[in-house]
């Protein structure tokens, strides 16, 4: 894999650099409430800049349906971007259209432009080869060079991550190596017991990293939206709390398995629920109460740990030596429902373990909530990438990065 320190090495003043970067930030309308991935690929940024290079900065943002969806724009995060770099950063309201091709044309060396949401094309996305390799066509159009450092969305075989690179000279960018270099350390020389922590809303995505898991890991601890597919398996009612019913099977197994093995598999022993979904946004009282994680109400939704499961996972993490996290254990951006989350945090900073924290979730909720990442071990941007780094499989973002 060739380093951006190559590039710079070759020369990139007055070449077009196409930074795929992941600014798949939290946001709260157009406010946005936790900037850490900006400021993650801001070194690869601000060194191609200096070199004068024109850069083209492209990221996704949310999970739009391959459509211009205003609630999904990247123009705040591009504002950011601009008040970080201390400069102007043009924004275009397109990806491959007028806009943007107007937006690069008019780049003087040094200078930073970022283009509209890569998700707003559905060719980003498509399972189809033909309709990403287009999309990717027309990306190539906009640069002469590529550098990957979105690592949040290496795990995605999407247009920009994987198609676009094999169109144009490429190298990684130092987000990438950094993210690459820590979560190697987990795949190698794990000091144990080597505790992981699963919570989140991406169930779906997520629960496939177990099998691996059960095969590496000395203690599961589940939490967050994942942890009541687990106690629907066991046979608890779980109200209307995130469910995915068609891996209960799977979970089932999963649970068999831990025992054979002699994997601790830890789950909620109670949960706080509420009637429904918090707003977000007021912030509003939703109303929480505590009960058994036996004995959910029907009708009701889980949203975060109780505080007995919160004493339990501290007591789980203060003896590991490793622990991964990755998803927050309730609906942290509610009040009512943070305690989960920052009772993990606090246990992470109390123990003496190296802690690698991931995701785009789980680390705007460690500095959202008040922690010192430098209380961490590690806190990586991806979360879904580095699980499935963490499990051995081969990355599409990083697979096309290699010479
Ligand atoms: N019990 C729950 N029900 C619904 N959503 C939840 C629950 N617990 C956590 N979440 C949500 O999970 C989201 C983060 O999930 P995910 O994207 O998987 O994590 P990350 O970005 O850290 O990888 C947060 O927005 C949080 O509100
Ligand atoms: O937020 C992200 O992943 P994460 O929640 O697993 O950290 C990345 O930006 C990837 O987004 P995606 O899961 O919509 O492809």
């Amino acid at each position: 894999m060739k380093t951006i320190d190559e590039l710079l090495a070759e020369g990139v003043a007055g070449k077009r650099v196409f930074v795929r970067a992941d600014l798949n930030v939290p946001l709260d309308g157009t406010t946005i409430t936790d900037d850490g991935r900006i400021r993650a690929v801001l070194p690869t940024i601000s060194k191609l800049a200096e070199a004068g290079a024109r850069v083209v900065v492209a990221s996704h943002l949310g999970r739009p349906k391959g459509a211009p969806d205003p609630a999904f724009s990247l123009a705040p995060a591009a504002a950011r971007l601009g008040e970080l770099l201390g400069a102007d950063v043009a924004f275009a309201t397109d990806t491959v259209g007028d806009s943007a091709r107007a937006a690069v044309a008019g780049l003087a060396d040094g200078q930073v432009a970022v283009i509209e949401n890569l998700r707003f094309n559905a060719g980003e996305t498509s399972k189809d080869d033909a309709e990403r390799a287009a999309f990717a066509d027309q990306l190539a159009e906009l640069a002469d060079v590529y550098v990957g450092d979105g690592f949040g969305a290496v795990h995605r075989k999407h247009a920009s991550v994987f198609d676009l690179p094999a169109r144009l000279p490429h190298y990684a960018g130092y987000l990438i190596a950094t993210e690459v270099g820590v979560l190697k350390k987990l795949t190698t020389d794990v000091k144990r017991p080597y505790a992981v922590v699963l919570g989140g809303a991406k169930v779906s995505d997520k629960l496939g990293v177990i099998d691996h898991l059960l095969e590496r890991a000395d203690r599961i601890l589940i939490g967050g939206g994942m942890a009541y597919t687990f106690l629907k398996a066991k046979g608890y009612e779980v109200g209307s709390s995130l469910l995915q019913e068609d891996q209960i099977p799977a979970v089932r197994e999963y649970l068999s398995r831990a025992e054979e093995k002699g994997v601790e598999f830890v789950l909620p022993v109670d949960v706080v629920v509420a009637p429904a979904f918090p707003d977000l946004k007021t912030k509003a009282p939703a109303h929480p109460t505590t009960v058994a994680a036996d004995a959910m109400p029907e009708g009701q939704m889980g949203l975060d740990n109780g505080p007995e499961t919160n004493k339990l996972y501290a007591s789980k993490l203060a003896d590991a030596a490793t622990v991964f996290w990755n998803g927050p254990m309730g609906v942290f951006e509610h009040p009512d429902f943070a305690d989960g989350t920052r009772a993990v945090a606090q246990a992470l900073v109390d123990s003496p373990a190296f802690s690698v924290v991931g995701g785009g979730d789980s680390a705007a909720a460690v500095r959202i909530l008040g922690f010192d990442e430098n209380a961490f071990g590690h806190i990586s941007t991806g979360g879904g990438a580095s699980l499935e780094y963490l499990e051995g499989k081969t990355l599409p973002g990083l697979a096309a990065l290699e010479d």
